[in-house]
């Protein structure tokens, strides 16, 4: 089911159009990536999905209904901005505790989401003392608070190291798993939604360019997907490998890893086939077939 879906929406300030007859879905419970350049429209979708702003022509639902004209849509969903503005002078603990106040979060609750986003250790920390990566935690954390339905991140790893961004990352990889939250995330850096989003919609100069599951979209385009897959039994899963049709290539890269092709239209039942495998198989990650190159030939090929 559709979490939400743009109609032909436009949105302009005075004399710029951010957003030009913008028409997609969004489907429950995925990590969707927003993808495009700066200035594309990635920021104003999220505010008229998150009911800040209304559209200037076309529609736009959340859970079927329009988030600016319902508060309980609003109610429904986190966000975190791309500039967020805490009070620094304050304890991590003290911030949470009062937001958690606001939307009649128990104290229950507050602990269980502080556990889960990791803040434990810095309840008594001032805000202002924290390192980047723990900031965001805490943006993360207020988000979350009420247990939205929808979480909205705007750039959840700008200005932060890679080591942080990393844990910011499985940070995100872990709520949703353990939360069952629908998330849209923005991000300038390619790779890293790659790693968490299987969704995205390509957005530039307003328009949206196309949207869809990752897997479609590299059958779609024909971009040719090369895994690399960390196994505990190369061998029992070499073997496995060769006897599908649709698989290219399997070649053992060292003890525990294999690089292996496969035909983009087969992508989704390779994807099926690993969880199947789940015992032999440790980890995979794509090696070509990467969000960089859908990105190169969906708004490359354009700018
Ligand atoms: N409140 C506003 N008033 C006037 N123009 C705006 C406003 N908000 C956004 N814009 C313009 O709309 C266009 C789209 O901006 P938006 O912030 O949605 O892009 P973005 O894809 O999020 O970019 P970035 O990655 O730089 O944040 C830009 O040209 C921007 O300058």
């Amino acid at each position: 089911m559709a979490i939400v879906e743009f109609s032909g929406v436009t949105k302009r300030f005075r004399n710029t159009v951010a957003l030009r007859e913008a028409s997609f879905t969004i489907p429950e419970r995925s990590i969707t990536a927003f993808l495009g350049p700066n200035g594309a429209g990635k920021t104003t979708s999220m505010k008229l999905i998150m009911g800040f702003l209304r559209p200037t022509k076309g529609n736009l639902t959340v859970f079927g209904e329009d988030p600016f004209r319902r508060e309980e849509v609003r109610k429904r969903i986190g966000f975190m901005p791309e500039k967020p503005v805490y009070p620094m002078d304050l304890p991590v603990e003290d911030f949470l505790e009062h937001l958690a106040r606001l939307r009649k979060v128990g104290k229950t609750d507050l602990n269980r989401l502080v556990r889960l986003v990791g803040l434990e250790k810095v309840l008594d920390t001032k805000i202002g003392e924290l390192s980047r990566g723990y900031i965001q935690r805490v943006g993360i954390a207020q988000s979350l608070l009420g247990d939205p339905e929808l979480l909205v991140l705007d750039e959840p790893t700008a200005n932060l190291d890679p080591a942080s961004r990393r844990e910011i990352l499985e940070l995100l990889k872990l709520l949703h798993k353990e939360l069952r939250v629908s998330m849209i995330i923005s991000s300038h850096i390619i790779p890293e939604l790659q790693e968490v989003s299987s969704y995205c919609v390509f957005i530039d100069k307003g328009m949206v360019l196309d949207y869809g599951y990752l897997g479609d979209l590299w059958k779609k385009y024909m971009t040719e997907a090369v895994f690399t897959i960390e196994t505990r039994d190369i061998n029992t899963l070499a073997r496995i490998l060769i006897e599908k049709p649709y698989i290219k290539l399997v070649k053992k890269v060292d003890k525990s890893l294999l690089e292996v092709a496969v035909e983009p239209e087969y992508y989704k039942s390779f994807e099926g086939l690993l969880s199947e495998l789940g015992q032999i198989v440790t980890g995979f990650s794509f090696k070509t077939a990467s969000l960089g190159d859908l990105y190169g030939k969906i708004v490359g090929s354009r700018s």
